[in-house]
This record gives C-alpha cells, sequence and structure tokens, in this order.
C-alpha cells in the first residue's frame, strides 16, 4: 500500500467517527484528510514538508481537522432545519456558525490559518446539501453547485465592490486587483471545480489511474488555471503568473503522467518555496473536486 493510502487509512479510523457524523460531514472531512495527504503539493504543507511555511506543519492540519470536525455536522444539520427560509436569509444565519467553527480552528491550531478557506467552502456546500436533502431534491453535483450559486448570489458585490472596508486578504486583493478569490468562486458555483479539475479528476480515473495519480495531475490544472488570491498576497501578480506559468509547462509535458512527472512537482515544490509561495485556494479547491467526484457515486 502506498503512503498515501496508508496515512488516509490510519487519519479516517483516528479522526471520523461514523456515530455522531453524517455521511457529507465525513466525506467533506475524508476530504480534507486526502488533501492534506496528497503529496507533492507545491507551496504547501503535505507529508513531504512545510511548503512555504514557517508555522505549520502535517500535525497542525490533522489536529485542525479534528476541531472542526463536530462543526461540519453543524452545517449539514443547520441546512437541513432552515430549508425553507430565503437564501438572502440562509447565508446571513450560516455565517456565525462558520465563524464560530473559525474560532475552534484558530484554538487548535494556537492562532495559525489552517483551514479558514476550507471552512468556507465545506461550510457552504454541506448546509446547501443539507436543505436539499431535507426538500428531497435530487442531490447531484450540477443541483449542489447550483444552489450553492443561488445562496451566494450578490456575495462579491455586497462585500467586495460594496461594504469592502474590513481589509482582509480577499478585500484588498479585490480593490488592488479585482480579485474575487473564494467568494467569487463560490458565487459562480465552483466553475473552476466543474469546468477544470473535477473533468481532469475524472477522466484520470476512467484512464486507469490512481486517486492519488489523479488528483495531483488536477492539482496541478489548478496551479495552472485558479485565480488564487493565496498566491497574489504572498507573490503580488507576479507570484501568480509563475505558477499559472510552471503549472502549463509541466502540463504541455505530460504533467503527472511523463516518466519523471513526480520529480518535476518536487523540483516545482521546492522552487515554490524559495519564493515564499503558497497556492491555499488551490489546496481548498481540490479538496472540493475529491468531495464532489465522491458525492456523484
Ligand atoms: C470569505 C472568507 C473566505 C474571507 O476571507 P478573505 O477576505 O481573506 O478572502 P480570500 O479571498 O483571501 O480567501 C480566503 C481563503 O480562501 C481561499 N482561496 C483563495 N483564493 C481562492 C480561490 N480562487 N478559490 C477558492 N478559494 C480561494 C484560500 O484558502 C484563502 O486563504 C471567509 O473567511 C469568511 O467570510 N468567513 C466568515 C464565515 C463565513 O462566512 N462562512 C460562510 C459559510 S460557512
Ligand atoms: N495543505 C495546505 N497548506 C497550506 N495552506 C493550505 C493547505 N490547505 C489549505 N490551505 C489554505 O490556505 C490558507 C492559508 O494560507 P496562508 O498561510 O498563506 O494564509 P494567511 O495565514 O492568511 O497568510 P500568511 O501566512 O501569508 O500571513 C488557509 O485558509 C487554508 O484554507
Amino acid at each position: 500500500m502506498s503512503n498515501y493510502s496508508s496515512q488516509i487509512g490510519r487519519l479516517e479510523s483516528e479522526l471520523l467517527n461514523p456515530h455522531v457524523l453524517s455521511l457529507p460531514p465525513i466525506l467533506a472531512l475524508k476530504a480534507l484528510i486526502r488533501e492534506i495527504c496528497l503529496s507533492p503539493k507545491p507551496g504547501l504543507v503535505d507529508m513531504n514538508n512545510n511548503g512555504a511555511h514557517q508555522d505549520m506543519n502535517f500535525q497542525t492540519f490533522i489536529k485542525s481537522i479534528s476541531a472542526i470536525s463536530s462543526w461540519f455536522e453543524d452545517f449539514y444539520q443547520y441546512g437541513k432545519s432552515n430549508a425553507n427560509i430565503s437564501t438572502s436569509d440562509f447565508l446571513t444565519n450560516i455565517r456565525p456558525i462558520g465563524l464560530e467553527c473559525e474560532k475552534a480552528m484558530f484554538t487548535a491550531t494556537n492562532q495559525v490559518n489552517t483551514h479558514k478557506g476550507g471552512i468556507f467552502a465545506f461550510g457552504l456546500l454541506l448546509s446547501t446539501i443539507g436543505k436539499l436533502a431535507q426538500l428531497k431534491s435530487s442531490v447531484t453535483v450540477p443541483i449542489i453547485c447550483n444552489e450553492v450559486a443561488n445562496i451566494c448570489q450578490g456575495m462579491v458585490n455586497n462585500e467586495l465592490s460594496q461594504n469592502n472596508h474590513r481589509n482582509s486578504v480577499g478585500e484588498r486583493l479585490f480593490k488592488q486587483h479585482n480579485l474575487t478569490g473564494a467568494r467569487g468562486e463560490a458565487e459562480s458555483g465552483y466553475k473552476t471545480v466543474n469546468q477544470i479539475s473535477l473533468p481532469v479528476y475524472q477522466k484520470m480515473l476512467n484512464s486507469g489511474y490512481s486517486e492519488e495519480s489523479a488528483l495531483l495531475q488536477a492539482m496541478l490544472y489548478l496551479l495552472a488555471y485558479n485565480q488564487d488570491t493565496n498566491l497574489v498576497s504572498r507573490g503580488g501578480l507576479e507570484g501568480l503568473n509563475f505558477v499559472h506559468k510552471e503549472a502549463r509547462d509541466l502540463i504541455n509535458q505530460g504533467g503527472i503522467m511523463q516518466q519523471n512527472g513526480r520529480e518535476k512537482m518536487l523540483r516545482l515544490d521546492d522552487e515554490l518555496i524559495k519564493r515564499n509561495l503558497s497556492p491555499g485556494g488551490s489546496a481548498d479547491l481540490i479538496a472540493v473536486t475529491w468531495f464532489l467526484a465522491n458525492y456523484s457515486k
């Protein structure tokens, strides 16, 4: 068994309690476990190294997943209990739960931001799935993503075009470069996942590649195309463009499928670490990719 599979097996039995968690939150937590185990992920914390991060490591992510697991159940139950309220109230009322979950994460990690983006994405996805389940709607990937887009409708306008004064990273980068970050991706119904990483992942699996290889190839496509605000916050537009170009070059050479594909990913990891670049948004989206792929099975 590969190191990837054996670590996942160990972490799943340590972290997931099927007696207290419903299936959708379990799948979301499994997605976060896969994300942290997937290696090499250029610039990111993985099983090989801490990427371009000085304040967190593999174990910090495990503590974080453990701390947020019960909140993932709360997001799902929130959706079930609030299935009939308006979409704007649905979003307004879920945000305090998201902030409490962030607080639990920061307490578990000694104030390090391990999963802020992941909490945001899975908070929206799990509450939406709870709502759809309660309404006895069929729960397919297009239906889930379309409903997330409905719930988030106007978010970029309300929080970035207007009322933009908290000065968070996302707000600053919208003012400077018109980048819409995690909010834009959610409001689009996870367009980058649906149009890029999910088709690549599924094509790789259909061609007989392992889950691990398929996720690495999908990750490369996210690095090549995602407008990742984490890269811009650390390296400016130059940093984002650098990662896009390097990943596209690697894809053109055959990506992870070429004979020395993994070695080239390892070299890209070294390069991002040297430049202090971390594609945290793409890390979140690779977890969303695995989650949606497995939700539709
Ligand atoms: C909207 C959030 C992400 C605000 O963060 P911020 O303004 O700093 O936004 P920013 O765009 O920089 O993104 C934050 C994180 O999102 C991820 N991210 C970055 N770029 C992208 C992208 N292109 N696509 C997806 N995720 C991305 C990264 O992990 C990043 O660290 C969120 O933290 C928030 O509002 N939280 C409150 C709780 C909440 O509303 N929850 C909603 C449902 S649970
Ligand atoms: N494996 C991972 N390694 C690093 N970041 C990840 C990983 N998985 C997800 N992320 C995402 O990246 C974000 C953290 O990135 P980063 O540390 O650059 O942000 P920050 O703490 O806001 O800024 P900075 O460290 O530059 O001051 C989290 O919100 C998280 O969702």
